[in-house]
Formats: structure tokens, sequence, C-alpha cells
């Protein structure tokens, strides 16, 4: 039987001035944040790192990858910057009081029906045939759509699953069972 370990990690803590932009970097907390994390998970037997291309998550990365050296480390946009909001047909699946905040979402995140979600789900969520740990540095709506899809929770429920900053949830595949939610928001090294 094989396994295979996800570890959903959002990063540091944005620089306060930067407004959120995606050029905006870590705030000196936000690099703390990624020094501790990176100490925390510096014997895990990673296979690779794979970090969203905006830079707080780029940073992240970088930081922690100073504690697993011989782990490569890419840009990935699987675990880009998205928010899943509903297409016209779909709006149904969503309470309504949330429709207004999901109509303002900027149009650079926008992941309609999360098309692009899924595909990151079953892009990592596999067995191959030995165990695998991968950590994946991204934000805090990816990892509640993956921790979303392991509870086989309403489409909507990404919502309301918040990350803090570098804090650890862990989803886990075997090959001869249904997903599970191993661990979620863990922050004991913070
Ligand atoms: O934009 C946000 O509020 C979230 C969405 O996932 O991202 P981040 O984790 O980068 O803060």
């Amino acid at each position: 039987m094989a396994r295979t370990k996800l570890y959903l990690v959002r990063h540091g803590e944005q620089d306060q001035t930067s407004d959120h932009a995606s050029a905006g970097g870590l705030s000196p907390l936000g690099r703390e944040q990624a020094d501790q994390l990176g100490r925390r998970l510096r014997t895990v037997p990673f296979s690779a790192i794979h970090h969203s291309p905006v830079t707080r998550a780029a940073q992240t990365a970088d930081i922690v990858g100073g504690h697993l050296a011989q782990v490569p480390r890419h840009a990935c946009d699987f675990v880009a910057d998205r928010t899943p909001v509903p297409s016209i047909s779909q709006r149904g699946r969503y309470p309504d009081r949330l429709l207004s905040w999901l109509d303002g979402v900027p149009t650079d995140e926008r992941d309609e029906d999360a098309v692009a979600l899924r595909a990151a789900v079953e892009h990592f969520g596999v067995t191959g045939e030995q165990d695998r740990n991968e950590l994946l540095i991204t934000h805090n709506f990816v990892i509640g759509w993956f921790v979303r899809h392991v509870l086989d929770a309403p489409e909507w429920r990404w919502m309301g699953l918040n990350q803090g900053n570098c804090a650890i949830t862990v989803v886990q595949w075997d090959s001869d069972r249904p997903p599970t939610l191993v661990s979620f928001n863990d922050t004991g090294h913070l």
C-alpha cells in the first residue's frame, strides 16, 4: 500500500504596506514564521517543494528551503492564488448570503467552478508505487479547497476553513481508502 502526504502551508505574513499585491513580499514576522516552519519540517523526507508563483509564497519557500537543502523546489501554477466562484448555472450551490462577496472577487483570482483547483487536487492527490511527502506553499483558499475535498464537504465549504500564516495542514491519500485529514492549521512551531 502506498501513501501520499501533502503538507499544505499558507505563506508567511505579508508585508502590511504592500496592500496584498502579488508583488508584495514578507514582513519581518513573516520571515520569522517561515524560518520556524523550516525548522519544524527539516526532518520530513519531502520529494519536492511546490510554491505559488507570487512573491510572498516564493520568499517563504526560499526560507523554508534553507532548512531543506536537498529538496528540489519550484514555482507551480497548480497552487497559485485562486478563489473558487460559481458560474451562473452553479450559483444555487452557494448560500445566497455569500454571493455578493463572491461577485467581487478580482478577475485574476477567479476560478470559475473551481476548474483549476479540481485539477490541482487531481494532480497532487494520487498515490504512486512508493510513499511520498510533498510540501505545497500556497494560499488560504487553496488549502480550504483541498480540505473541503478530503472531507467531501459541500462545494462552497472551502469558505471558513482558514489557515494561520505558516500553519501546517496535512492531507493524506492511501491507495486503499478515501483521502483523510491528518491535521489542520497546526501552529505548534510558531
Ligand atoms: O487573498 C487571500 O485573502 C487569500 C486567499 O487564498 O490568500 P492569502 O493566503 O495569500 O492571504
